[in-house]
C-alpha cells in the first residue's frame, strides 16, 4: 500500500485477502468435492477439535488485555458461543460422534498432528502478547467462514450419506454467530486502524491468520491424502496418532 485507504477501500483490500482462504486448499476442495475418505474425515474432525477448543481460550486472553467495558461485553459472547451449554465445544463433540469418533479420543486431542498444535498455539500466543486490537482484528478471517459453513451444510449430507446429520449443528450455529462477529470486528479494525502504518500491520496480521488456517490444512493434506504423517518411515513410530476410531 502506498497510501492510506479509506474505510470502503480498506475494507475491499481486508476481504480481497479471502482468496487466499483455506477454502481454497486441497484438502478442503477434496472435502466438498466429496473425496476425501472417513479417516480423512475424521481426522479433519479430531484436528479441528484443537482449534475449537482453543477459540475461547484465545478469547479469553483478548479479554485479559483490556478492552473498554462495550468491547468486552460483545467479547463474552463469543466465549459462550463456544462454552456455554449447547454450545460450539458441545456440538462439535456431537460432530465428532457423527462421524465416528468416542468423545474421550477427541477430549484428549490424541490425534492432534504437531504442525496442527503449532499452527493453533501460535493463534493462542497471539492473542496473549499482543494489544487487544490487533488480536482481535485477527479474528476477521471469519469474514470468509459463512461460506465454508455453507458449503459443508450444501455437500456432505449427499457426498457423506454415513455421517449423522446431527452433527451438521455446529456449522449451522455458526452461520449466524461468525456473522455478528465480523460486524463488531470489521466496524472496530476500519475505525481504529486509521493510518498506512497500521492499515499495514492489520493486513500482516490477517495473513498470519491466514497462514494459521492454510498450515493446518498442510499438515492434514500431509498425514490423510499423502499419508505422510509424522515419522511415517520410521518402524513402529507414527502409529501412535493413527486414526482408530469407526
Ligand atoms: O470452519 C472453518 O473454516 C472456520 C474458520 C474460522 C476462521 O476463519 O478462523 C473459524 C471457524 N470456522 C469457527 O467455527 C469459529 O468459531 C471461529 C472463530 C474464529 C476466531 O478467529 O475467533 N475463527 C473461526
Amino acid at each position: 500500500m502506498s497510501k492510506v485507504l479509506n474505510k470502503n477501500d480498506f475494507e475491499l483490500k481486508l476481504r480481497d485477502m479471502g482468496r487466499m482462504y483455506h477454502i481454497h486448499h486441497p484438502f478442503h476442495i477434496r472435502m466438498y468435492q466429496g473425496e476425501c475418505s472417513k479417516e480423512e474425515i475424521q481426522g479433519w474432525v479430531a484436528n479441528r477439535f484443537y482449534y475449537q477448543t482453543a477459540i475461547p481460550i484465545k478469547d479469553a486472553a483478548i479479554m485479559s488485555n483490556n478492552p473498554p467495558l462495550e468491547d468486552r461485553r460483545k467479547w463474552i459472547d463469543r466465549i459462550i458461543d463456544h462454552d456455554s451449554v449447547g454450545g460450539g465445544i458441545e456440538a462439535w463433540l456431537e460432530l465428532g460422534e457423527a462421524v465416528g469418533l468416542k468423545k474421550e479420543d477427541l477430549l484428549s486431542h490424541k490425534f492432534v498432528l504437531p504442525a496442527v498444535k503449532f499452527a493453533v498455539d501460535a493463534y493462542v500466543n497471539f492473542a496473549k502478547q499482543s494489544p487487544w486490537k490487533e488480536a482481535a482484528m485477527s479474528s476477521l478471517t471469519e469474514m470468509f467462514a459463512p461460506q465454508i459453513h455453507q458449503q459443508r451444510l450444501d455437500t456432505w449430507p449427499k457426498n457423506y450419506p454415513w455421517i449423522e446429520q446431527k452433527g451438521l449443528r455446529y456449522f449451522q450455529k455458526r452461520l449466524s454467530e461468525a456473522r455478528r462477529d465480523v460486524q463488531h470486528g470489521l466496524s472496530l479494525t476500519l475505525e481504529e486502524f486509521n493510518t498506512l502504518q497500521l492499515q499495514e500491520r492489520a493486513c500482516e496480521i490477517l495473513q498470519f491468520k491466514l497462514d494459521i488456517l492454510w498450515t493446518i490444512c498442510d499438515a492434514l493434506y500431509l498425514a490423510y491424502e499423502l499419508k505422510r504423517p509424522p515419522y511415517f518411515n520410521i518402524k513402529d513410530c507414527h502409529a501412535q496418532r493413527k486414526i482408530t476410531s469407526n
